[in-house]
């Protein structure tokens, strides 16, 4: 483990440098890795864990449109890739990729096959934490870790294929074997992940919940959605209305604040809008300090995992949340956004020239 200071202030993490990829696989070379569930995280985990030399299988309920993804990427039945029972039968790491309502039902069948000396790992604190809800209470005599990626699992597979790493944090619940803290930094290695940080359980699902319902997605779609609004009322292009509000902002400022900062982005700006942007930040910052303290309160006092619970375990949830999403789809705003990425110099069709 490394410290590193950040900011200030010093914290112990994990880096591919102190623990690098032949330690971590060394450390699991007698366990079989059941990922269970084949979603979003569950593909990336799995094939960067298999690319990175370690025995994985997975467990995917048939039929259904993962477990066909599964083969589509290689897993061949009876080999590595089963039924979640025959999965979790074999796994001495069962890493439990279900959505967080999915993990809820199929609990009971998990819990029968966690036996002494196993690893249960969670990519959430969600089911842990909320236990009162859940009814997710692992047995003593296991470990129970939580490698949790800051990001997509459809982004920790490509970084992992070009190179890169996306950050994850981790977490110890139980430590029965004593060797939990080295398994669970092994597996965030395997995984892919760039640098590890430390939490606890409860503070990654507060920090996470928090982090999607405010600036990563739902404050993110919010602004967007009011500042488009704003421009279209006051008589602007839809093309003007998006290209200021969005694509300006994912084709050129935010990989500038990617690369080097904030500051280094306002610096690459005009004075004009650096004069602009530092006095109207403060006022978006106190507009929406409010909102935050809302949203902290509604994560830590378990609201927002019941909401989540009762709307996610609903039958037709895939089918409410498709339609949520078709609006936005559907909107002025988004389909002028896909007609404005299809004119990206980089999608249009490559004419050949002709001679004159
Ligand atoms: N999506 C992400 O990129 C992401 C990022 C970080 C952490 N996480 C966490 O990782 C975990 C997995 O999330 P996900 O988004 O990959 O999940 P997901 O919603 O994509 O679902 C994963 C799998 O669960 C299966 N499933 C759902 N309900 C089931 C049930 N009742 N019985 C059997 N199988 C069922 C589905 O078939 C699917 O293959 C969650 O704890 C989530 O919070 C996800
Ligand atoms: C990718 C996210 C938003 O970071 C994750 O937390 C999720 O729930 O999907
Ligand atoms: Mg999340
Ligand atoms: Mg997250």
């Amino acid at each position: 483990m490394a410290t590193i200071n950040f900011g200030g202030v010093d914290e112990t993490v994990a880096t591919r440098e102190e623990f690098p990829l032949s330690k971590a696989v060394e450390t699991l070379k007698n366990d079989t890795i059941a990922i269970i569930g084949y979603g979003v995280q569950g593909p990336g985990q799995a094939l960067n864990l298999r690319d990175n030399g370690f025995n994985v299988i997975v467990g995917q309920r048939k039929p259904s449109k993962s477990f066909d993804k599964a083969v589509a990427d290689g897993w061949e039945e009876g080999v590595n890739l089963f039924s979640i029972e025959e999965a979790l039968e074999r796994g001495t790491v069962i890493q439990y990729l279900l959505s967080d309502a999915g993990q809820i039902d199929l609990w009971p069948t998990v819990k029968k096959y966690l036996t002494t000396g196993k690893t249960l790992y969670f990519s959430h604190g969600f089911g842990v934490t909320y236990h009162e809800q859940t009814g997710i209470v692992p047995p003593k005599d296991i470990d129970v870790v939580l490698v949790a990626p800051k990001g997509s699992g459809t982004s920790l597979r490509r970084m992992f294929v070009e190179g890169k790493g996306l950050n994850s944090s981790y977490a110890i619940y139980q430590d029965a074997t004593g060797k939990a803290k080295e398994r669970v930094v092994a597996l965030g290695i395997g995984i892919g992940s760039g640098y590890l940080f430390e939490t606890t359980f409860e503070k990654e699902v507060y920090s996470d919940l928090t982090g999607e319902r405010g600036v990563l997605m739902g404050a993110l779609a919010g602004v967007m959605e009011a500042q488009y609004e704003l421009l279209r009322r006051k008589g602007h292009s839809p093309s003007e209305a998006f290209n200021e509000t969005v694509e300006e902002l994912t084709q050129s400022l935010i990989r500038l604040v990617a690369e080097n900062g904030m500051d280094w982005m306002y610096a690459n700006c005009s004075t004009t809008a650096q004069r602009g942007a530092l006095d109207w930040k403060d006022k978006f910052k106190a507009a929406v300090e409010p909102v935050y303290e809302e949203l902290y309160e509604s994560v830590a006092s378990g609201n927002e995992a019941k909401i989540t619970i009762e709307a996610n375990s609903k039958p037709d949830y895939r089918e409410k949340l498709e339609e949520e999403l078709s609006v936005i789809h559907e909107s002025e705003m988004w389909k002028t956004g896909a007609v404005v990425r299809q004119l990206r110099p980089e999608n249009q069709p490559v004419k050949e020239e002709t001679e004159a």
